[in-house]
């Protein structure tokens, strides 16, 4: 298994961001782990957040995705955005970020839109995709601007069909998203990666979840 992306599961953990135990996802489905992306919340570890996401970006762009700026969905994507800005810059890639309001700001400078102006090749950064609603609106905004959403960049993608039982999709939200714009959805992980991160691992408390996932995704989970 890809290393950078188990270390990020491994931090996720070790900051109470991925927990296993018994939750309800916003879908309704009794879900062994959860990944809580606000728990990114103090200096070190959004700053160590967003080295995993411009690593992620600086791989893709290795591949062949170009990008201009960022583009931060409110509100969580905001500091999504500002985080991997810095950490781009960090390694010689200084970029501009552009995020938005919730609500029109009607004083001052006004608006939606703050940050850069939105212009050629626009990478949304935001934590997960679960019916892409907020990816939607985002690919409007970039595409009112004049700009080209090109990517989406995400920490982890849960791989899960839609729908409900017995009438479940074959894909999920990140691929339905996928298929209408033609856009990549980039992840630093996703629920192979936990997978394959709890079959490999020495660790027992970590091992004991393996089963519970490992039924989770044959319930739900989708193949890449
Ligand atoms: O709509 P989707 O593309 O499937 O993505 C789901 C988004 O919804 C939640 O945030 P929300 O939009 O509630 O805003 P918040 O960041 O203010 O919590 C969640 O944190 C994702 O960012
Ligand atoms: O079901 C969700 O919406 C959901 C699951 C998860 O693991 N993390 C998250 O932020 N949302």
């Amino acid at each position: 298994m890809n290393s950078f992306r188990q270390e990020f599961l491994a931090f996720a953990l070790q900051q109470g961001v991925l927990r296993f135990g018994e939750f309800i996802t916003k879908a309704g489905r009794p879900s062994p782990y959860f990944f809580n992306a606000g728990l990114f919340s103090d200096g070190a570890s959004l700053g160590s957040l967003g080295d995993y996401y411009a690593q992620a970006l600086l791989t893709a762009e290795a591949d062949g995705l170009g990008f201009d700026m960022l583009y931060g969905p409110a509100y969580k994507g905001i500091t999504l955005a500002a985080a991997t800005a810095i950490a781009l810059a960090r390694r010689g890639r200084n970029l501009p970020f552009a995020y938005n309001r919730k609500e029109a700001k009607d004083h001052g400078e006004g608006g939606l839109l703050v940050g850069a102006p939105l212009k050629g090749r626009v990478v949304i950064i935001d934590d997960v995709l679960t019916d892409g609603a907020s990816k939607r609106e985002s690919v409007e905004v970039i595409r009112a601007a004049g700009a080209t959403p090109v990517a989406v960049a995400i920490a982890l993608d849960r791989m899960e069909r839609k729908g409900v039982e017995g009438a479940l999709s074959a894909r999920s939200a990140v691929q339905e998203f996928e298929a209408e714009y033609g856009l990549p959805v980039l992840a630093i992980a996703n629920l192979d990666d936990l997978m394959g991160w709890l079959d490999a691992t020495a660790d027992t408390n970590l091992a004991a979840h393996r089963e519970r996932v490992a039924a989770y995704r044959a319930r739900f989970g989708v193949e890449r």
